[in-house]
């Protein structure tokens, strides 16, 4: 099967959305549970889009004739504007509400007047185009955002000029989706947390630090647990983890050795295990625990990362595999097809975009890389110049 078929597969364990309010300020990354609608428009009033002078139709032909056009008042921003008299101008700032009578605004590069220091006491106009519209340098209401607008549409991911927008709105709650919980449970009698406990055939657990990093950058909380190849243990923690999380990910004991803890314990009543056309990430898995979503990654370390890139990403993010591919040219080196398996490389970016493989595929090799690169299964060779798919990793 391939990595996009069983992403397809698995599609229907994508964790159950829970809904939660949040300042807006808090809420960058955060997917929108409902359109957010305008309930104002903005500008909510008229207003300057340029330093310089308000002038009245009067005033506007007094000026293109040549004539001084005496200036009544000065309006900075978040100053009430006087009424313009006719043939009259007023001083206005970028931002300013414009004096009613207003025909248009004159940036204050066209006039005589100095930028800085007090209002002058009459303009004359430089230069003007040949002709100016009504509202010339006046932005109108509601020419950014309408009352009654969709200015973002439920389901998005709100970006840091989306908090910018609600502040905009004068919004200071948003209804969004809570942080998805994600439990991850790391498998293997040999795993150990310290350097002085790794003696002998014992292993450093590489993998919860790599994952709960992971999780945290997608903005999902993580709760960690770590189990030995004892069934009674993973179904406790198990147990647990069903009253906590929403997607459970683990990693180890799913291949075909003696001691596959995650395997014997699962397998049949709760999961499926099988072995993809991928290289590194072969042996995956997937089940419930109950109505608890279960991912099952191989425990090598490079098996668990891939497994999260391509797996866990997809359901976190509701987005299946196949979709999530971006194009990129390959720089090399060339590279020889697998005939039973996509395999995937670590890449990266030459100065001109293009995307160069690394030799090998174990972690410390993604560790310096920004794209996983994907090469299709085949009996040719991958060539330089050649489209590939990847993901930005
Ligand atoms: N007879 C077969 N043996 C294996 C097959 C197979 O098809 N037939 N597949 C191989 C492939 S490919 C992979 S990948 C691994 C997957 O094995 P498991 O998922 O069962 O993982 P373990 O056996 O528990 O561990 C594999 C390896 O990774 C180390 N490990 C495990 N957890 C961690 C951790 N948290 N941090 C760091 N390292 C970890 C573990 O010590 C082992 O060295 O199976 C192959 N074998
Ligand atoms: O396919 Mo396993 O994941 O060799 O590393």
């Amino acid at each position: 099967m391939t990595p996009e078929d069983y992403s397809e597969l698995i599609a229907e364990l994508t964790p159950t959305a829970h809904p939660e309010t949040v300042a807006a300020r808090e809420a960058i990354g955060r997917t929108l549970r409902v359109d957010l609608v305008a309930q104002r428009s903005l500008p909510a009033f008229p207003t300057s889009a340029m330093d310089g002078f308000a002038l009245d139709g009067a005033a506007l032909q007094d000026a293109r004739g040549g004539g001084a056009v005496p200036v009544i008042g000065d309006v900075p921003a978040g100053h009430d504007a006087p009424a313009l008299r006719p043939g009259t101008a007023v001083r206005v700032m970028t931002g300013a509400p414009i004096p009613t009578g207003t025909e248009a605004v004159v940036p204050v590069e066209f006039t005589n007047a100095q930028a800085t220091g007090g209002p002058p006491r009459s303009i004359r106009v430089s230069s003007l185009p040949e002709e100016v519209a009504k509202g010339w340098n006046i932005r109108a209401v509601g020419e950014d955002i309408t009352a009654g607008d969709v200015v973002i549409a439920a389901g998005s991911r709100l970006s840091a000029a989306g908090v910018g927008t609600l502040a905009m709105l004068g919004i200071d709650e948003i209804a969004v989706d809570r942080a998805p919980r994600i439990g991850v449970i790391v498998t293997g009698d040999e795993l150990r947390t310290t350097g002085t406990e790794a003696a002998g055939p014992l292993i450093l657990n590489s993998n919860l630090p790599m994952l709960a990093s992971m999780i945290a950058a997608e903005g999902s909380d993580v709760i960690e647990a770590t189990c030995s190849d004892d069934s009674g243990e993973l179904r406790g923690i198990l147990g647990e983890m069903r009253r906590v999380a929403d997607l459970v990910i683990t990693t180890g004991g799913i291949s075909a050795g003696a001691f596959e803890v995650v395997r014997q314990t699962l397998d049949g009543e709760h999961s499926r295990f099988l072995r993809l056309g991928l290289r590194p990430g072969a042996p995956q898995g997937h089940g419930r625990f109950g109505d608890l979503p279960l991912l099952h990654l191989p425990g090598t370390p490079q098996g668990a990362f891939i497994g999260f890139h391509l797996f866990a990403r997809s359901l976190m993010n509701g987005q299946v595999l196949r979709t999530r591919w971006k194009k990129g040219l390959f720089a090399g080196p060339e590279l020889a097809h697998h005939p039973k398996a996509v395999t995937l490389r670590p890449g990266a970016f030459t100065d001109t975009g293009e995307i160069r493989a690394a030799d090998r595929a174990r972690l410390p090799n993604f560790a310096a890389a920004e794209a996983i690169i994907r090469i299709p299964r085949g009996t040719g060779r991958l060539s330089p110049g050649s489209v590939i798919d990847y993901l930005e990793c």
